[in-house]
């Protein structure tokens, strides 16, 4: 990655101050039983609290509170759901915290365009000298409910691969059982008749098998799903996969067929900073397993909203 337009910022070292770090322990992530060791430096970190909350909704309050107190940074240790609790308890959060991420869930799908390394002593090492950019996040609104999210939304057929699968899938399986969960999907796929609305005030009206709203490049266990994504480049990418050939079955499922899939122009792919999507019969969201299904459903970008820490290859505009 070139250097990015706005000066890295500094990221306060963890031997700084009496509560410096607040570190989010989600321990039911899928790589959890790994990580001992890696927990055990963390927590002999001076300035370091580490916690362990039940549930995303107490982690998002514990994040919210610790920033409301001058925490200066906070680190999400789990998978994309954990990410996502600590992202929305950084809502309100001074400009200057910083988010890392330790990846210790099944997929770490965000880590991907993060450039956060599996390898759990190489991310602690980045959460300790790497570099932090600004980068966006997105967020999702309805009538009832308004939620950020760090890389992707799908809805459609595909939210049902993630929705089916258990924890106990994830710790068997590790990222595979996306691929497993995909097949069984594959003999029930339904047609939405979707109209999304482009932040130009124009309209597609379109039988849908998913839809997809992307932050971050990569879903459901590494699959590219929006290659053209950056990670501050203000926009949102948004992937419509119409109803359509056997082709598209195995775009859902096939790794490496789905990035040929995207660029053979089959696919409608578009950028946009918002888009409000209405459907028949209504399209279920699924945020990392968190499902909405309520319409009409708005999803915005906001942009540069978190300085957030990054590995050298990071997908971000330079
Ligand atoms: N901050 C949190 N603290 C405790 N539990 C959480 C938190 N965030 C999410 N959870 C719960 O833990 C489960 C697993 O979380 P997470 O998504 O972070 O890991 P994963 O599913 O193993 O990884 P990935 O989504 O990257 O494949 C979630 O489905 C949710 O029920």
């Amino acid at each position: 990655m070139v250097p990015p337009q706005n000066p890295p910022a500094e990221i306060p070292s963890l031997m700084d101050g009496p509560v410096d770090t607040l570190v989010i322990w989600n321990s039911h992530a899928g790589r959890v039983q790994e990580a001992d060791e890696v927990r055990r430096q963390l927590e002999a970190e001076p300035g370091t609290r580490l916690i362990t909350p039940e549930h995303s909704r107490d982690a998002e309050a514990k994040v919210r509170t610790a920033c409301q107190q001058g925490v200066r940074r906070v680190i999400a240790a789990g998978g994309d759901g954990t990410i996502n609790s600590v992202i929305n308890g950084m809502a309100d959060a001074a400009d200057d915290v910083v988010f890392g991420v330790l990846p210790l869930g099944t997929a770490n799908d965000y880590c991907a365009s993060l450039d956060v390394p599996d390898d759990l002593d190489a991310a602690l090492d980045l959460i300790r000298h790497g570099t932090a950019c600004r980068l966006d996040v997105a967020e999702l609104h309805t009538a009832s409910r308004s939620t950020r999210f760090a890389n992707i939304a799908t809805g459609g057929n595909s939210h049902r691969v993630t929705e089916s699968i258990t924890s106990e899938q994830k710790q068997t399986w590790g990222a595979m059982c996306y691929l497993i969960s995909g097949l069984s999907v594959l003999a029930d796929l339904r047609s939405f008749e979707t109209s999304v609305t482009w932040d130009d005030g124009s309209t597609s009206i379109l039988p849908v098998w998913n839809l997809i709203v992307a932050n971050g490049q990569t879903s459901a266990g590494r699959i590219r799903i929006a290659p053209n994504a950056k990670l501050n480049d203000g926009l949102l990418d948004v992937v419509v996969i119409e109803e359509g050939s056997v082709m598209d079955i195995a775009a859902l499922t096939g790794r490496y067929l789905f990035d040929e899939y995207i660029q053979s122009g089959k696919v409608l792919y578009r950028q946009a900073k918002s888009i409000e999507v209405r459907s028949q019969p209504v399209i279920k969201f699924s945020i990392d397993g968190d499902l909405v299904d309520e319409e009409p459903i708005r999803f915005r970008v906001v942009p540069g909203a978190l300085q957030t820490i990054v590995g050298p290859e990071a997908v971000c505009d330079v």
